[in-house]
C-alpha cells in the first residue's frame, strides 16, 4: 500500500522525457515519488482529489536569510551599504538565539503557504534555523555566516562555529537538512580566508554558500584591492566548484559567465532584491545562453519583503524581458526551470522534478480562482498570475506539510505571534 496518491491533476513534471500529464495520478511510498500515469491500481492511506488543480514540484529558493522576517519593512528604501551596515547589522548584533528560531518558523511557515519546499539559509545562530526547518517539515541547505571583515581573530571565531554547525547538522531531520559553509563575501573576506574555507569545505565535503558581485561598490573595492574582480579573485584561488552557491552576480563581464560556467558554479538570481537595493540588473538571458546553472532566490525578507517564489518568478521574466528589449526572453517554462530543476541542481538534484524515483517534494494549486481562469496554458499561468496564496497543498519528503490550506506541522497563530514579540522587542532593543 503506498503512503499518498493523488489524482484528477494537471501534472506539470518538468521532466523532458514525460512532459506534462494533462489528467494523471501521483503514488508516493516512502518519501519517493513511485508511480506517474494517467491511473493506477495502487490505494493509499491519503487519497487526494486534485480535480482543477495542477501539481507540480515544489518551488527551490536557493538563496535567502530565513530569519530576517523579523526585518520584515523594517529599513525600507534605503543605499545597499547604508540598510546593511547602518541598520541590519546593528540590530542583528543584538538577535538572540531564540529570535532567530523564531524568525525562522515564522519564514518556515511563510514557505509552506506560498509553496517553496527547499530553501538555501545564510545567517547565525543556525542551530534555530535547523531545529525550525525540523520542526517544520521543509528541506533545506543551512550555513553559519562567516563575516570576517580582515579581523583574523573574528574570522578564526566563525570558521570554528562554521565548522561545527558544519558537523553537527550534515544530513539531519532524516537527510532533509545539509549543511555548507558561508562565507559572506569576496569584499567581507579576505583572500587567506577565503582559500581556507574552501579547503575546510572540500575536507567535510560540504558545499559553499556566497554572495558574488551584488553591488557595482563590490566590484570597485575589488578591482581597487586586488586589480580584479570577485570572480577573478575567487577562481585564482581555486575557490569555484559545482558544490559552490554565488548568489546574486550582477556585476559580471562576459568573462566572469565563461569562468562560472567552466567551473560549474550554481549561481543564485534575486531579481526583486536586486531591484529593490537598486544593485543593478544580474545578466540572467546571457547566464542561461552560455549554460550557467541559475536558479531563484528572494534573499531575506529585509529586502523583499516576502519569501513567495511565484513573485520571484513572474518579476525574473519581466525584468530580462524588458532590460533585452526582447518579450521572448525568459518563458515562462523557462522561469519554472529556474525555480524548480535548477534550483534542485544546486541544493539537491533528487528533487524538482515530479519522476519516478525522485523525493516527494510536490505542491498542488487550485486553479479555480478568478485570476486564473481561463486557462489557455498551464506554464503561463503559474509564472504570470498565479501567487503563492493559490497553493493549496505543500509535501516534502512524502509528508504533508499542508492540507487544503491547513497548515499540519505547525501552529500558525502562535508562530505569527511570537515572531511579530520577538520583532517588537528586538526594535525597541535598537533604538534604545
Ligand atoms: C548573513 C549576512 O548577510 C546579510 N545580508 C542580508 N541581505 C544581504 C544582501 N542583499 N547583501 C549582502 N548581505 C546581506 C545578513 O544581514 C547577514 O548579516
Ligand atoms: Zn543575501
Amino acid at each position: 500500500m503506498a503512503d499518498i496518491i493523488i489524482k484528477n491533476a494537471y501534472i506539470l513534471t518538468m521532466d523532458p522525457d514525460t512532459g506534462d500529464l494533462k489528467n494523471g495520478t501521483v503514488v508516493i511510498e516512502d518519501g519517493r515519488i513511485t508511480e506517474i500515469g494517467e491511473k493506477t491500481s495502487e490505494s493509499a492511506e491519503t487519497v487526494i482529489d486534485a480535480k482543477h488543480s495542477v501539481v507540480m514540484p515544489g518551488l527551490v529558493n536557493t538563496h535567502t536569510h530565513a530569519a530576517m522576517t523579523l526585518f520584515r519593512g523594517y529599513a525600507d528604501d534605503l543605499q545597499l551599504s547604508d540598510w546593511l551596515e547602518g541598520h541590519i547589522w546593528p540590530a542583528e548584533a543584538r538577535l538572540t538565539a531564540q529570535d532567530v528560531y523564531k524568525g525562522s518558523l515564522l519564514a518556515c511557515l511563510e514557505m509552506i503557504r506560498s509553496g517553496t519546499t527547499s530553501f538555501a539559509d545564510m545567517y547565525f545562530h543556525m542551530d534555530e534555523t535547523a531545529k525550525a526547518v525540523e520542526a517544520s517539515g521543509l528541506r533545506a541547505s543551512l550555513s553559519h555566516g562567516l563575516i570576517e571583515l580582515w579581523n583574523e581573530e573574528k574570522g578564526e571565531a566563525d570558521l570554528k562555529e562554521g565548522r561545527r554547525f558544519v558537523r553537527a547538522w550534515q544530513g539531519a531531520a532524516n537527510g532533509r537538512i545539509k549543511t555548507m559553509y558561508g562565507p559572506h563575501a569576496p569584499n567581507t573576506c579576505s583572500e587567506e580566508f577565503l582559500a581556507k574555507v574552501r579547503e575546510e569545505a572540500s575536507r567535510d565535503g560540504a558545499g559553499i554558500h556566497i554572495h558574488v558581485l551584488e553591488t557595482e561598490a563590490e566590484l570597485l573595492a575589488m578591482k581597487e584591492r586586488y586589480g580584479k574582480c570577485s570572480v577573478h579573485l575567487l577562481d585564482d584561488i581555486g575557490f569555484f566548484g559545482p558544490d559552490v552557491l554565488a548568489a546574486h552576480c550582477v556585476w559580471l563581464s562576459d568573462g566572469d559567465i565563461e569562468i562560472l560556467r567552466k567551473r560549474g558554479v550554481n549561481v543564485s538570481h534575486n531579481a526583486i532584491s536586486n531591484m529593490k537595493l537598486a544593485s543593478g540588473i544580474a545578466p540572467v538571458h546571457k547566464m542561461l545562453e552560455k549554460g550557467v546553472n541559475v536558479s531563484l532566490g528572494t534573499d531575506g525578507c529585509a529586502s523583499n519583503n516576502n519569501l513567495d517564489l511565484f513573485e520571484e518568478m513572474k518579476t525574473a521574466a519581466l525584468l530580462h524581458k524588458v532590460n533585452t528589449f526582447s518579450p521572448t526572453a525568459l518563458p515562462a517554462r523557462q522561469v519554472l526551470e529556474m525555480g524548480t530543476v535548477n534550483g534542485a541542481k544546486a541544493l539537491d538534484p533528487e528533487t524538482g522534478m515530479l519522476k519516478v524515483g525522485k523525493k516527494a517534494d510536490l505542491i498542488i494549486l487550485d486553479m479555480k480562482k478568478p485570476h486564473l481562469t481561463p486557462c489557455f496554458d498551464v506554464p503561463s499561468h503559474l509564472v504570470y498570475s498565479a501567487k503563492g496564496s493559490d497553493v493549496r497543498t505543500t509535501i516534502v519528503n512524502g509528508k504533508v506539510l499542508m492540507d487544503n490550506y491547513r497548515v499540519l506541522v505547525l501552529d500558525e497563530q502562535k508562530v505569527m505571534e511570537e515572531a511579530q514579540k520577538a520583532a517588537a522587542e528586538l526594535v525597541s532593543k535598537v533604538n534604545a
